[in-house]
């Protein structure tokens, strides 16, 4: 049977090795298992088998997929799937030729790519329609599988970017798989982030190995990977609520601070050392907790202690297993992140750090200074000097255009810092949706609010003041009820800390002053709660 290749449904691609089954299960019994209960697609990758051997698991397994209607697809052994009438074989970059195995194989059987670089899209792009049906576009993560893993793991951003080269190049028939690393704790939120600028495509699917196939439960596991891929169950790691992403009135900032005040959030800090003393004062003075802590085994319990946020504060940098540890645990927790890419630009150092744990997580809230911001938009190079923002290259526009895509590639709130803060929403008021790339959510279809106060030079010649603007996003965002908007508290943050920073520079005699008078002017304003008071202004641009 040749299956119609505009039928083939990639959402979960499974892989098989049996170099990892568990006692007392075969090839075919987990296969099965996997059909059973949502696998749509089924790769039989065996790089240890003989041909002979190879050959009767795969008519086995032909089988079996034919049962359940799914299509069959050989790894590598162009020959093989030949002989067994697959429906399709994946080769990688390493292996044959595209253009020979398509000679070999026919026009009808499916041809899969694996592809890491936006050059190799554009390959396939040349070579038109009739050549590759789908790529799997990886290693997004570090895997086991891959016994010699040569590539460095491009994340979610990697992908996007392949996903983007697609669309540039219109490759509009070619589908998608992300490969490399992926399980339950991270498969929702790369189907989420992993969406072309353009919102024309999202990932078609996943492609995994171990979850099911290392699993003494391939049923039960393939079931929960099924639900995570359809939506029906919600493991995000965030806790995107649905709000209209409009402007707040006075009011809905007067609720946001009355929650702030009632649930007293605990902020986890894992900050620079500069930033410690004076970000923990700004905390305490906005009504909550803060803790500095980077201690690995105690994230686990902190993040579960109601209203518990993280901020990630890149500016010196805690052990780094326990970084990663922190993102996972508040993750799973569904409770907020807040990231500060302390630097990004600075060095290549930071930009790889800051990049390699921006790939780890989903964050409600990414804000920098508008040289990070740039950075990370990929815009410019960002360039700063040392961890202050070199202004002379930004101008409104881009500063706008920046804060969009660093919102949109992240689907978080991101946050651009200077004399005018700006803010984009990526997640569209938590409306965006898993692998709903084509509902028009676009880099361009994004709103961008500005924050202003008039100029206050005096806000940048402090240390850790963007810092500490973090700590009073995550302080905002941490302390919503369940009902609350994590748009409307950002917002909030912003307004209320340029508001405290402008009336703190009118009193102060120079920046040793102004630092106390910034935390008084927060505790003022903060516990007077009367935001019509606040002399910052938000507006649409
Ligand atoms: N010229 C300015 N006028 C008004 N507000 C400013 C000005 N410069 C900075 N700010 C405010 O000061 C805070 C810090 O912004 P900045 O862009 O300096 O962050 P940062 O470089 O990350 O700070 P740091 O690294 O010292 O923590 C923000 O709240 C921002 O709105
Ligand atoms: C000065 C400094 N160096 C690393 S982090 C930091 C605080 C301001 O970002
Ligand atoms: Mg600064």
């Amino acid at each position: 049977m040749v299956f119609a290749k505009e039928d083939v449904d990639y959402s979960l691609y499974l892989v098989t090795d049996s170099g990892m089954l568990p006692e007392g299960t075969t090839l075919c019994s987990q296969v099965e298992a996997g059909l059973q209960n949502g696998v749509t697609l089924v790769q039989i990758r065996e790089k240890e088998t003989d041909t002979k051997l190879f050959i009767e698991e795969a008519l086995e397994v032909k089988e079996l997929c034919s049962k359940y209607n799914v299509p069959l697809i050989i790894n590598d052994r162009i020959d093989v799937a030949m002989a067994i009438k697959a429906d399709g074989v994946h080769v990688g970059q390493d292996d044959m030729p595209i253009p020979m195995v398509r000679d070999l194989v026919g026009p009808d059987m499916i041809i899969g790519w694996s592809v890491g670089k936006v050059s190799e899209v554009e390959q396939l792009a040349k070579w038109g329609p009739h050549l590759v049906d789908y790529i799997g576009i990886g290693t997004l993560f570090p895997t086991q599988t891959k016994k010699n893993a040569k590539k460095v793991p491009m994340g979610p951003q990697g992908a996007i970017e392949i996903l983007d080269a697609l669309e540039a190049s219109n490759a509009t028939w070619c589908r998608t798989v992300g490969i490399g690393g992926l399980h339950p704790d991270n498969i929702q939120r790369v189907l989420y982030q992993c969406t072309s600028t353009n919102g024309n495509r999202s990932l078609d699917g996943i492609s995994l190995v171990s979850d099911i196939m290392a699993s003494t439960d391939a049923a039960g596991s393939t079931r929960i990977l099924r639900a995570l891929i359809d939506n029906d169950i919600f493991k995000f790691g965030n806790d995107l609520k649905v709000g209209n992403n409009a402007t707040p009135d006075v009011n809905a900032i007067h609720s946001v601070i009355e929650q702030v005040s009632q649930n007293r959030p605990l902020v986890q800090h894992v900050t620079n050392k500069v930033h410690q003393n004076f970000g923990a004062n700004v905390t305490l003075a906005l009504g909550s907790s803060p803790i500095m802590s980077e201690i690995e085994s105690e994230v686990g319990e902190l993040c579960r202690i109601p209203n518990a946020t993280l901020l990630l504060n890149t500016g010196s940098v805690a052990p780094i297993e326990m970084v990663k540890s922190a993102v996972h645990a508040y993750n799973e927790a569904q409770r907020p992140i807040v990231f500060d890419p302390v630097g990004y630009s600075a060095t290549t150092t930071r930009k790889s750090l800051n990049d390699s744990l921006l790939s780890y997580g989903q964050f409600s809230c990414i804000k920098g200074n508008s040289s990070e911001i740039l950075g990370l938009s990929g815009l410019n190079s960002g360039s700063m000097r040392g961890v202050d923002a070199d202004t002379s290259l930004n101008d409104a526009s881009l500063l706008a255009q920046a804060t969009k895509i660093v919102a949109f590639k992240f689907k978080t709130i991101a946050v651009c810092t200077g004399e005018v803060d700006y803010i984009c929403d990526g997640t569209f008021g938590g409306a965006f949706q898993i692998s709903k790339a084509t509902d028009g959510a676009s880099v361009d279809s994004l709103i961008v609010y500005t924050v202003q106060n008039g100029n206050i030079p005096i806000m940048g010649d402090i240390t850790a003041s963007g810092c500490s603007l973090g700590s009073t996003i995550a302080s905002l965002i941490g302390g919503l009820s369940p009902e609350g908007s994590v748009f409307d508290a950002v917002v909030s943050a912003v307004l209320l800390y340029k508001s405290a920073g402008k009336n703190a520079s009118l009193s102060c005699e120079g920046s040793g002053s102004f630092n106390v008078q910034l935390i008084d002017n927060l505790y003022q304003l903060f516990h007077e709660n009367e935001p019509s008071k606040w002399s910052a202004t938000v507006q649409k641009l």
